[in-house]
């Protein structure tokens, strides 16, 4: 899709482990395999799935922390691989990260204040007036009182760090927040104001938000579209309300029932989640979830499932559920999978069933 902000194709990161110096076939960790999507302006995208599944390192490629083995980042339509480095410096205000713990990402010797002026002026020189005229709209905006600019991170209480956190993340007036686990470490009251809070924000200012997270709960408050992965890949990319409504993937489905969530439709979902998820050194051949699926026949065993698009709007990569007439689908046309027209920004999803 041309008006995509971010557009994903096939990124793939495999971290060689150390293994002594002459030796060849090096063996990797497959943290991300073959993952596309696109965001747009104004949406919230949910990364989903257990401890280990490449969430964090998708975020890392995305803000180009650290390179892809394969597979390009588009941003705008720019491919960030390209860029030099001040061009890099330059495209960093447009994406900014929200991290799960804001207290050792923040600078403990700095004030609220310079915590959150301090991204600009790495661009630009301000005056003392226009620093203090920032810090007071920004603490604002994220519903803190100006007078706590002066206030190390030290005396404030957790809640209140991941707010200077997403204040910081404002300053430079980005395109895309990346927030990674940035509730995670939240009682659940603060959480919740810190998810109304970022939906808000992305209404007043149509921000787009990945929001990484292994909760549920969490990403049914807040998302418009969810990825669901498994072991680096995505087997599931869904519209939210249809994902929970009527999750395709076993493993969706199996995530969903063993949710603490109270509502009894959910307890028929049958599919149980047992068995750990194997290692991604040596992940399991054909479908990475074969051996934990109840459902796994034998072109499971041999063949990976591609993300084959549904008619409404989802995408799902599994043999049984979602069989492929359409194994072909090429990088780009799955990477265009985009957020049905009818969804609106800030949190509000008018599914398309
Ligand atoms: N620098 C690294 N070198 C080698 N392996 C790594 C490195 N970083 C992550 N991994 C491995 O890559 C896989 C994916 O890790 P990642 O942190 O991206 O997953 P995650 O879904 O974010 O997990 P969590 O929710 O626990 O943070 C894991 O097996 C992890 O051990």
């Amino acid at each position: 899709m041309s008006d995509a902000l971010l557009k994903v194709e096939s990124l793939t990161k495999h971290y060689p482990i150390e293994a002594g110096w002459f030796k060849t076939n090096v063996p990797v960790v497959r943290a991300v395999e073959d993952v596309s999507f696109t965001v747009q302006a104004g949406e919230t995208l949910c990364v989903v799935g257990e401890s280990g599944c490449g969430k964090s390192t998708l975020a890392r490629l995305l803000m180009r922390l650290i390179d892809p083995t394969s597979g390009r980042v588009l941003v705008e339509g720019t491919d960030i691989a390209g860029l030099r480095k001040n061009e890099l410096r330059a495209w960093r205000r447009r994406m900014q990260m929200v991290f799960q713990d804001p207290y050792s990402s923040l600078n403990p010797r700095l004030t609220a204040g310079q915590i959150i002026t301090e991204p600009v002026e790495n661009f630009e020189c301000l005056s003392r007036r226009q620093r203090q005229e920032l810090a007071t709209d920004l603490l604002r905006k994220v519903g803190m009182s100006p007078e706590m600019a002066s206030r190390y991170p030290s005396e404030m209480s957790g809640g209140q760090r991941q707010r200077l956190g997403i204040a910081r993340a404002l300053a430079l007036k980005p395109s895309l927040i990346i927030a990674d686990e940035a509730v995670s470490a939240l009682d659940v009251s603060v959480q919740a104001q810190i998810l109304n809070l970022l939906m808000d924000l992305q209404q007043e200012t149509g921000i787009a938000l990945i929001f990484i997270s292994h909760d549920l709960a969490v990403v049914e408050h807040i998302g418009h579209r969810v990825a669901v992965m498994y072991l680096g890949r995505i087997v599931e990319l869904s519209p939210r309300d249809a994902l929970f409504a009527k999750p395709v993937h076993p493993y969706t489905e199996a995530l969903i029932a063993a949710a603490p969530v109270p509502d009894p439709a959910r307890a028929r979902l049958e599919v149980p989640l047992e068995g750990e998820v194997p290692s991604p050194v040596n992940p399991p051949s054909g479908c990475a979830f074969h051996p934990r699926c109840p459902l796994a026949v034998d072109r499971c065993r041999a063949e990976v499932p591609p993300l084959v698009p549904m008619p409404d709007g989802r995408a799902v990569a599994c043999h049984v559920r979602a069989p492929a007439a359409a194994a072909h689908i090429s990088p780009s046309a799955l990477a265009s999978l985009a957020l049905p027209k009818t969804v609106q920004p800030g949190g509000t999803i008018l599914a398309r069933r």
